[in-house]
């Protein structure tokens, strides 16, 4: 019996056209890749995480290293209830969601399904949007292209502020001030530019302590 319930679900999932656009509630979500991989940045540093990439980012930092996200209408609408079944899959209990960025869309309904299969799940974000969803870590990573909403501040776990020239030193301390005080605050070198900006990081790291570097370390270990 329960095998035949079993077939019925797969094949209902095969049939079921996916709709033309994003729906409401979040049912179906613009994937544009996932993964099985360690994280590579912050807090989280080093722990084994299955990443799910949504399509679709109108915040257009000019250096993004994922610019293939920006348009939503390039990657499929795929069911979250596959993306779940795909995640539940891998050894390690918890998910990231990406993007793109994730908060153009409802993920109230991804993340209850991923919470009720005992999975963490962890955002990155620029917060330029509300936040939906239930999070057990939230990466706030502001932008000054499309500030984040005022809400998110006091809501994250972790500010991770990419630094490109130096007054983006200036631009973390602004966000800094408005976090709770057991939020971890985080300097990131933009790729392109971390030969040049990781010694200024350095330095102001050692003069104001509460700050910490995260490198992309998946990027040294060249794996996703
Ligand atoms: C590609 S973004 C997607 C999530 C969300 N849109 C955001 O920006 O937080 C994932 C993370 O990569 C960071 N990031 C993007 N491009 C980068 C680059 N060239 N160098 C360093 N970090 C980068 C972002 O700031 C963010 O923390
Ligand atoms: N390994 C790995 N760690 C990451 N942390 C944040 C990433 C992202 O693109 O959101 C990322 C990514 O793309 N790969
Ligand atoms: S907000 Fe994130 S995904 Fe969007 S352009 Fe900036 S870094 Fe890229
Ligand atoms: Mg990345």
């Amino acid at each position: 019996m329960l095998n035949v319930d079993l077939e019925r679900t797969s094949i209902n999932q095969q049939v079921t056209a996916p709709p033309k656009e994003v729906p409401a509630d979040g049912s179906f979500l613009p994937l544009m890749e996932e993964f099985y991989t360690i994280q590579g940045e912050g807090y989280n540093t080093g722990k084994a995480a299955y990443f799910i990439r949504l399509g679709g980012c109108d915040v257009g930092c000019h250096w993004c290293d994922v610019k293939e996200s920006w348009d939503a209408a390039l990657h499929p609408l795929t069911a979250a209830d596959t993306i779940v079944a795909n995640a539940a899959r891998h050894p390690a209990r918890a998910v990231v969601i990406t993007g793109g960025e994730p908060l153009l869309y409802n993920l109230d309904y991804l993340c209850n399904e991923l919470r009720k299969k005992g999975i963490k799940t962890f955002i990155e974000t620029s917060g330029a949007y509300p936040l939906s969803g239930s999070w057990d870590w939230i990466c706030l990573s502001p932008k000054k292209f499309k500030k984040p909403v005022p809400e998110i501040l006091s809501l994250a776990n972790e500010l991770k502020v990419i630094v490109f020239n130096k007054s983006d030193f200036g631009w973390a301390e602004e966000h800094a001030s408005h976090v709770s005080s057991l939020c971890k605050l985080y300097l990131q070198p933009e790729w392109s530019k971390a030969e040049e900006t990781t010694p200024l990081i350095i330095d102001y790291v050692k003069e104001n302590p509460r700050w910490q570097i995260s490198l992309q370390t998946h990027k040294f270990m060249n794996i996703p």
